[in-house]
């Protein structure tokens, strides 16, 4: 066969093997795209009077939200949020004072607060300490607040924001989760757990919900510049810090701007930056995916991924040994 024809056969092989894995996909996504809007709508933040939740509950009022309610422990942080929300965005905005912890509390202000149709559950606590260390209290805490804490949070919401569909239009619910939620490091161990358990919250629930309209967003952050990260960093060790350095910090605008994005095009994975794109398509697992596009780069990079991944683990084990040496070292000149 001429070379001509040969290539020319090579070209259609390649032309044609992607695109009919990308009709495939088009096919086979599930479940299928959506829009779901901020403007006019109630937004449900908890967490919403710091950092992440706060810049969540300025960038949903901007929107147009017909609603912003923020939930958290602190009236002061509550009311400062309040205020700071009014001056810049001219919305009243509805503030409840109630521990996450507590369903009883929670059950009160949802209810108080009316139907929602977008909830973000956002609150969260972390403290960063090797487990052994790591008081059991400390670590209980972070699972109670983050995981228990969520779902006693979609127990409140979810019987009125199922009743009040389809009349309200698609519904969403958002998890504030963590890229260490997606990946274990050392010294986030407890907190991790925390984390990963919102994965297979959401993954369910998004299953038990879709037949309502109710669309569920997981939000995989890396370190984001808010005061509760200025707390976790005056005792973090130094070897988590530097593992959690491998992704870049963001500000707590833009992963508001993301996750408020994501949510209105019902994504269920909604990575933060590049780092967490490529984190996000090597734990793709079985986490729905509604763009046919992003499932075409899924599929297509997930064993390149998987090495990248490999390389990731290969440098950190190497740093964990060294710095765990550095660590001996330093201990017996100590002792000396
Ligand atoms: N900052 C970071 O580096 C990253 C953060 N995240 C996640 O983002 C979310 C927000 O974090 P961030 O903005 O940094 O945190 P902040 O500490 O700045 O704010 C936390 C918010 O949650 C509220 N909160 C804490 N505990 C409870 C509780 N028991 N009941 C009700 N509300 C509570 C706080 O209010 P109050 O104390 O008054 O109750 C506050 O409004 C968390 O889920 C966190 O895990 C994920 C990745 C990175
Ligand atoms: C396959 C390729 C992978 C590429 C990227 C891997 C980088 C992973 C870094 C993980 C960073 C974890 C940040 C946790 C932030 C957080 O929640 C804390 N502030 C709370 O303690």
């Amino acid at each position: 066969m001429p070379m001509a024809s040969l290539l020319l056969l090579l070209l259609l092989v390649l032309l044609i093997i992607p695109l009919s894995v990308l009709l495939a996909l088009r096919l086979l996504v599930r479940p299928r795209t959506i829009n779901i809007p901020i403007r006019g709508r109630h937004v449900f933040i908890s967490g919403g009077s710091s950092g992440i939740g706060l810049s969540l509950a300025h960038q949903a009022a901007s929107a147009g939200a017909s609603r912003v309610t923020i939930l958290a422990r602190s009236v002061a942080k509550l009311e400062d949020a309040r205020d700071s929300i009014r001056r810049a965005t001219g919305a009243d905005i509805s503030a409840f004072s109630a521990d996450v912890r507590d369903f009883d509390a929670v059950k009160k202000a949802v209810d108080a607060a009316g139907p929602v149709d977008v909830l973000i559950c956002n609150h969260g606590v972390f403290a960063a300490q090797d487990f052994e260390t790591q008081d059991l209290e400390v670590a209980k805490f972070m699972v109670d607040v983050n995981l228990m804490g969520t779902l006693n949070l979609i127990k409140a919401a979810l019987p009125t924001m199922r009743r009040s569909r389809p009349q309200r239009g698609p519904g969403s619910i958002a998890i504030m989760s963590s890229q260490a939620g997606q990946v274990g490091l050392h010294g986030l161990a407890a907190y991790s757990a925390s984390k990963f358990g919102l994965r297979g919250l959401g993954e369910a629930l998004q299953q038990e919900l879709i037949e309502y309209g109710i669309h569920v967003s997981l939000i995989f952050p890396p370190d984001t510049e808010t005061p509760g990260l200025v707390e976790e960093k005056k005792r973090r060790p130094e070897v988590t810090s530097i593992l959690v350095g491998y992704s870049s910090a963001m500000q707590a605008d833009d992963v508001a701007r993301k996750t408020l994005n994501g949510i209105k095009s019902g994504t269920f994975t909604i990575p933060c930056n590049l780092d967490g794109l490529m984190l996000a398509i090597a734990t793709a697992g079985l986490s729905p995916q509604r763009s046919f596009l992003i499932a075409f780069v899924e599929v297509i990079l997930a064993g390149l991924m998987r090495l990248v991944g490999l390389c990731y683990l290969w440098t950190w084990y190497n740093l964990i040994e060294r710095w765990h040496a550095k660590q001996e070292q330093s201990q017996l000149k100590w002792n000396v």
